[in-house]
């Protein structure tokens, strides 16, 4: 093991990302709180003003996978579709299988200019965790309970509110609805059974309610559907410990644009459509397990140097503070302001570690995983 890698494997270092990542997202949380008079007078300046502000939290994360764990990222499309990626709004579907394609996605999107106003359909639980989940309130992130009854009006009001957007982004929907595991796989593919269609083997069974509400409630907005199909080289499962700890993995993914006029209108033809489009991305995760790479030509688009920039100035900014903060406590000699020094530490460890903890597919939740959910 090299001293650059060491260095990334010490609990210390990886505190101090942590910290860095808690106190410089509450400080933007904050910010982004101050916003909330402009929505009155521009709501299109408030918008891209909170587009920037929520770059300077998600980039760090990407920050922390492009740079610090040197994660590589390549590409496989059509050069025809690439130079339209980042210049229109898309919506992207993408497959739910591991810990980090959140992460992998945001990295696509900085690579094409969209990470500050990129948008997913998630569930409410998500708003919740501080920094990330508070920072979506004012990205105008769509929130789902995961109940169609209660979500239909709601997720269809939160997509109209897009359509005025002032900046390109990516809306993502991950159609499964949650992560693949074993018992969720089985429980699927039974419903799978039971309405008559083919049978998955690297993926879910897609909801498709979603699905349909986002295309009929952003068509003229977004020009097309990108279909992304996301694995990593030598079946690693990769996770953000590990990006923390200076992992290095290698990110394969597909991408197809499908111009949204080809997506049909009527409900039931379009759930059948995205049926289809599933049997299509299990054929294409086949091909990755044979071939070891996805059909089509590479076009990567390379590292740009913003996300690390904005995670270097957040880094010696508070760095800086709490190394005077350090300084007046040890001259004090207190051992209360010790004391208290320590719990805050121990609070930012811990606080992180159970942010991290939403990422983890083993604390994931029991949605798809009840046979009672199946309607045989
Ligand atoms: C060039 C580069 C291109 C691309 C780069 C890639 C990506 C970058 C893009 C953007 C990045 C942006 C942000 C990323 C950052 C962070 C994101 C992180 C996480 C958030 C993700 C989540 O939170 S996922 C969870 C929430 N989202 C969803 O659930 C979406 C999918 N779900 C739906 O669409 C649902 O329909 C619903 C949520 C709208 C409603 O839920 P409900 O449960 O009520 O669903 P349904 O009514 O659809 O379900 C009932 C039907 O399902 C059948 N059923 C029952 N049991 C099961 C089962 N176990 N499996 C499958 N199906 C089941 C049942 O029979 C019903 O069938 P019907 O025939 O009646 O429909
Ligand atoms: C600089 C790096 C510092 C790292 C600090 C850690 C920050 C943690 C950020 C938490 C981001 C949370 C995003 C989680 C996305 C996710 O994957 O959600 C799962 C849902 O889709 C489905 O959930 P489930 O039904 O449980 O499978």
């Amino acid at each position: 093991m090299g001293l650059v890698q060491l260095l990334k494997s010490q609990f210390l270092s990886q505190l101090i990302i942590c910290y860095v990542f808690l106190v410089s997202g509450l400080i933007v949380n904050l910010l982004q709180l101050c916003t909330l008079p402009l929505w009155l007078v521009s709501k299109q300046l408030a918008r891209r003003i909170n587009i920037r502000l929520g770059y300077c939290i998600s980039s760090q994360m990407v920050a922390a996978l492009e740079w610090w764990s040197g994660t590589e990222c390549t590409l496989y499309t059509d050069p025809k579709s690439y130079p339209l990626y980042g210049n229109e709004n898309a919506i992207v579907v993408l497959n739910h299988s591991f810990e980090i394609d959140f992460l992998c996605g945001w990295t696509f999107c900085e690579r094409f200019g969209v990470l500050g106003s990129s948008k997913v359909l998630a569930k409410k639980e998500l708003s919740y965790v501080p920094v990330i989940g508070w920072m979506w309130y004012f990205l105008e992130i769509v929130f789902c309970k995961r109940k169609w009854e209660e979500d239909r009006r709601t997720v269809a009001q939160s997509l109209q509110n897009l359509r005025d957007y002032p900046e390109n982004y990516w809306f993502l929907l991950y159609c499964e609805g949650t992560r693949l595991t074993p018992k969720k796989h089985q429980i699927s593919m039974q419903v799978a059974e039971s309405k008559g269609l083919p049978k998955l083997k690297y993926h879910l069974l897609p909801r498709t309610k979603g699905f349909w509400v986002t295309v009929q409630n952003l068509r003229g907005a977004a020009a097309a559907v990108y279909d992304s199909t996301l694995n990593f080289r030598n079946n690693e499962m990769p996770t953000l410990l590990g990006i923390l700890n200076g992992k290095k993995y290698h990110a394969d993914l597909y991408v197809r644009r499908i111009p949204l006029e080809l997506i049909p209108e009527d409900e039931a033809e379009c759930a059948a459509w995205l049926h289809k489009l599933y049997q299509e991305k299990d054929s294409f995760q086949e091909h990755y397990t044979q071939t070891g790479r996805f059909p089509g030509p590479i076009v990567s688009p390379p590292r740009r140097p913003w996300a690390l920039i904005n995670w270097l100035f957040w880094c010696c900014l508070l760095l800086y503070l709490l190394g005077l903060l350090l300084t007046q406590l040890i001259s004090s000699g207190s051992m209360l302001t010790i004391l208290a020094s320590l719990a805050f530490c121990s609070t930012v460890s811990l606080g992180v570690r159970w942010m991290i903890g939403q990422t983890e597919i083993d604390r994931g939740s029991s949605y798809g995983n009840k046979e009672e959910s199946v309607n045989i």
